[in-house]
């Protein structure tokens, strides 16, 4: 039977004192919903001596009835009072948290630097305040603040300290590399000293992210002889950020042979670390391993060939068991397989024998070239494949556009379009203001577009992003936009190139809507039968 690994989630506190991360008493209730249906066994909410949201959190965690337990953290009782006196303890205990986290110096140096105390009074500190919280009922886990550092500089007494903390009761000593700067040959030496020296405790490891290495530190403390890892979705955490669970979970499960979660929880970590990134309004990096919309990604035409033939060729791990998915870019680095792959993706039969198929490869090659960049952008590359399968009529033509931007001392900028298309034969010409020339102009084509087609009025533009290409070039830079656009149900992207923002724009918006025409068409628009030629389109 495989050694079982308990999940200590410190999110909801470290992550938090990572810069950029802050969270409401809503958010973290949220965030301990999706944590607890992930699996993990301790979901560390707060530190309720420090502010009222955290009391917040910690009394209404408790009607949401989780499975996780609940752990409220804390240091130790300040110097030369009594436990029982000690704020902050008071809080913890008030709190109604089932377990404790309380943080104590390991490091010698901390404890005459820092806490400007005697290295007894630390221990005597750290002995009072674990037993206090057990002798109240709660389960305690004990972190050596800088237990590395404090062992590298003096063994004997970063020994002490966690002796202590087990004589108190604590029912998990955690050895903290608290400035990130230990490397995992060390921590392996390390763990291995302790576990021999209390073969009895139960022992945890936290590390943060300075050299980049919290992760493999903490899968050699588990290899050492550790049997618990605090960490954090996504590696929130102070400074560089703490362990990242989402790359420890899998790792420890499907290649050491540890059981941390259940399988079919494990399946739901991409989208766990998705929503946490959303609800923190952290931007997730696409190439987070595991989890990144780009860990299963493949972009280089060889690979594409071999992914295509079997996917264990370039990628690690099947993505499903952690909830991820296979994507194939389309690039100047794409060869035919990215291509066929892709629209087979989207529904498009492409034949490779056909030579549309490598002129389209040559005509991507070459817009890539351009600066255009398709890999964000899939719904103008469908329209280039249909384009090249002769599957796409056009609904409507440019003939013009026009721009107005007036700025009058003290009054708002207005911006106003002027735009003419051909429907039909016909010329339509409209105007329309915006609170910018893009939202203008995207009103004017709207306007000009939605009597001959009228589910356009569903749509609406999402995002908006404008990229300059070429530095060096200054003011004759091209540059690259790229739109989002949503309807009720469907997401695309589309993309536009030029030395100028406004044809950049223009571009772009136009691809979206032709995108939405191939799909979007209800009975009442003038060429419904387009539905059934080109399919519902999803994205
Ligand atoms: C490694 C870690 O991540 S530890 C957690 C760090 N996280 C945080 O600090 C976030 C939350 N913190 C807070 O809200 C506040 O710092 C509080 C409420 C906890 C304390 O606030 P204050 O009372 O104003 O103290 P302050 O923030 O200046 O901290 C310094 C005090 O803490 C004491 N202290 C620091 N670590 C410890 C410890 N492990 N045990 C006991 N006392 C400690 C110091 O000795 C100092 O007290 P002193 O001036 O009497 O010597
Ligand atoms: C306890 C903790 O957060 C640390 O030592 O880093």
């Amino acid at each position: 039977m495989s050694a079982s690994i308990s999940i200590f989630d410190t999110t909801l506190r470290d992550g938090t004192q990572g810069e950029g991360v802050s969270l409401s008493a809503d958010d973290k209730l949220k965030i301990a919903k999706k944590l607890d249906d992930l699996g993990v066994h301790y979901i560390e909410g707060g530190i309720p001596g420090s502010n009222s949201k955290d009391i917040e959190f910690f009394k209404r965690v408790q009607e949401l009835g989780l499975r996780a337990k609940i752990t409220a953290f804390g240091s130790t009782r300040r110097k030369n009072t009594e436990a029982s006196q000690d704020r902050n303890l008071q809080c913890i205990l008030e709190s109604g948290a089932q377990a404790a986290t309380l943080v104590g110096k390991s490091w010698d140096f901390h404890v005459h630097t820092a806490l400007q105390t005697t290295l007894e009074e630390n221990l005597a500190m750290i002995y009072d305040s674990i037993l206090y919280l057990k002798q109240n009922g709660l389960e305690v886990i004990f972190d050596a603040e800088h237990f590395f550092d404090g062992y590298k500089n003096n063994p004997e007494y970063a020994l002490s300290v966690i002796t202590k903390a087990a004589e108190a009761g604590a029912d998990w000593i955690t050895m903290c590399d608290t400035n990130g700067g230990t490397l995992p040959h060390e921590v392996y030496d390390i763990v291995s000293t302790v576990v021999s020296n209390l073969p009895q405790a139960n022992l945890s490891i936290h590390t943060h992210n300075d050299c980049e290495l919290a992760v493999a530190n903490s899968l050699s403390a588990i290899q050492a002889g550790a049997r618990q890892i605090q960490g954090t979705i996504n590696g929130y955490g102070e400074r560089c950020g703490n362990a990242n669970l989402c790359s420890i979970i899998p790792t420890l499960q499907l290649k050491m042979g540890y059981d941390c979660i259940q399988a079919d929880s494990l399946k739901q970590l991409s989208n766990t670390a998705r929503f946490i990134s959303e609800i923190a309004n952290v931007h997730m990096p696409v190439n987070q391993p595991y989890v990144g919309g780009a860990a299963f990604a493949h972009k280089g035409g060889i690979h594409v060939s071999a992914i295509l033939r079997d996917s264990r060729t370039y990628e690690h791990i099947s993505p499903e068991l952690i909830g991820n998915k296979q994507r194939i870019l389309v690039s100047e680095l794409a060869g035919q397989s990215n291509i066929l792959s892709k629209a087979k993706e989207m529904g498009l039969e492409f034949d490779p024998s056909n030579e549309n198929s490598s002129k389209v490869i040559d005509k991507i090659k070459d817009l890539e070239h351009q600066g255009y960049q398709f890999e964000a952008a899939d719904a103008s590359l469908e329209l280039l494949l249909r384009e090249a399968n002769g599957q796409i009529s056009e609904l409507f033509t440019f003939e013009s556009f026009k721009m107005l931007v007036e700025k009058s001392a003290g009054q708002p900028v207005v911006s106003e379009a002027f735009v003419k298309v051909n429907i039909d034969g016909q010329s339509v010409y409209t105007a329309a203001e915006g609170n910018g020339p893009v939202n203008a102009l995207d009103n004017a084509l709207r306007k000009a577009l939605v009597q001959s087609f009228p589910s356009l009025q569903e749509m609406h533009l999402s995002d908006y992003k404008v990229r300059v290409l070429d530095e060096k070039d200054a003011t004759a830079a091209k540059v690259r936009v790229l739109i989002e656009s949503k309807n009720v149900s469907n997401t695309w992207n589309t993309v536009g190139v030029s030395g100028n923002v406004i044809e950049a724009s223009w571009e772009a918006l136009v691809d979206s809507i032709r995108y939405a025409l191939l799909g979007q068409i209800n009975q009442n628009d003038k060429h419904s039968n387009i539905e059934s030629q080109h399919g519902l389109v999803n994205h």
